[in-house]
């Protein structure tokens, strides 16, 4: 079976006036359909850069990366992922709905079949009822829902999320983790999750990616063995807290704290 996203020896630099910025450095990575995979390391890792590649939005500078067997250019066009950003990034001046429809727009679907996918992936992220509300009259948990509605209203089986729940407190994050955890039971589709939290990782992943800065290398890949099934009190038994320790081992590992400090 073809991988749904395979990088080998990936790179990519930024060319900058101080010097070249090496943004991801020989980054081997797999993803099988179906993976909940979270990218976690500190700030200026690269995750953000390695999530915008899948998105062919950054070109790779050395190795190589497919999504689905294709370049990211043709995976692009044929529309292979969404995207969620950390801000929802709904647009104020349209309703949710309309904010849900904007893809389906671009692509040229039927007006019926909008309105079904919008029903049915509003239902999705149990937003139905709000349909005819603008963003702002949506808590910050609601508007991120939505714009996960909006990532899935065109049936891409890859959904790229960069750190979508950073902005909200602990309380709506654990509350959008298990939904979004349902959510992926339910759509079987292939899940690539920006975070810098490591109990949000562990809860939401099959596999953990361990990132570190400077180059921004992958330091370790945790496959995780707990059941797919996750109610939110995993995370006080001991195979959650030994996964937890591993990837704290792993980001140690990654970041010279010394060399901070000096
Ligand atoms: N367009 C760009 N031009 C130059 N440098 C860039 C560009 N985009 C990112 N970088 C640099 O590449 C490195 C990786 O950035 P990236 O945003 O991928 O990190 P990140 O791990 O997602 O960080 P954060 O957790 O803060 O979002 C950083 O040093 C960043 O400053």
């Amino acid at each position: 079976m073809t991988a749904v996203v395979q990088a080998e020896r990936l790179g990519l630099t930024f060319p900058s006036g101080d010097g070249d910025i090496v943004a991801l450095a020989d980054v081997n990575l797999t993803i099988e359909k179906g993976e909940f995979v979270s990218f976690i390391g500190p700030s200026g890792c690269g995750k953000t850069t390695f999530l915008r590649t899948i998105a062919d939005l950054e070109t790779p500078s050395s190795g190589t990366l497919t999504i689905n067997g294709q370049t990211p250019g043709a995976a692009r066009k044929a529309r292979a992922y969404g995207y969620v950003f950390q801000a929802a990034a709904l647009y104020p001046w349209r309703n949710i709905e309309k904010n849900v429809a904007l893809p389906l727009e671009i692509m040229n679907y039927p007006a019926a079949e909008q309105a079904e996918r919008v029903r049915r992936t509003l239902e999705l992220v149990n937003l139905t009822g709000f349909e005819k509300k603008y963003p702002w009259q949506l808590s910050g948990g609601m508007q991120q829902r939505a714009s996960i509605a909006r990532a899935l209203s065109f049936d891409a089986d890859l959904l790229l999320m960069d750190e979508p729940f950073g902005a909200l407190d602990e309380i709506v994050r654990d509350h959008l983790n298990s939904e979004l955890l349902k959510l992926w039971a339910r759509t079987e589709k292939t899940i690539c999750f920006v975070t810098h939290s490591i109990p949000e990782a562990v809860y939401l992943s099959t596999k953990i990616v361990v990132m570190s800065p400077r180059p921004g290398r992958v330091t370790d890949i945790i496959e995780s063995n707990l059941p797919r099934e996750r109610p939110l009190d995993i995370r006080e038994t001991p195979e959650f807290l030994e996964i937890a320790a591993r990837v704290r081992d792993g980001l140690r590992a990654g970041h010279s704290y010394d060399e901070e400090v000096a």
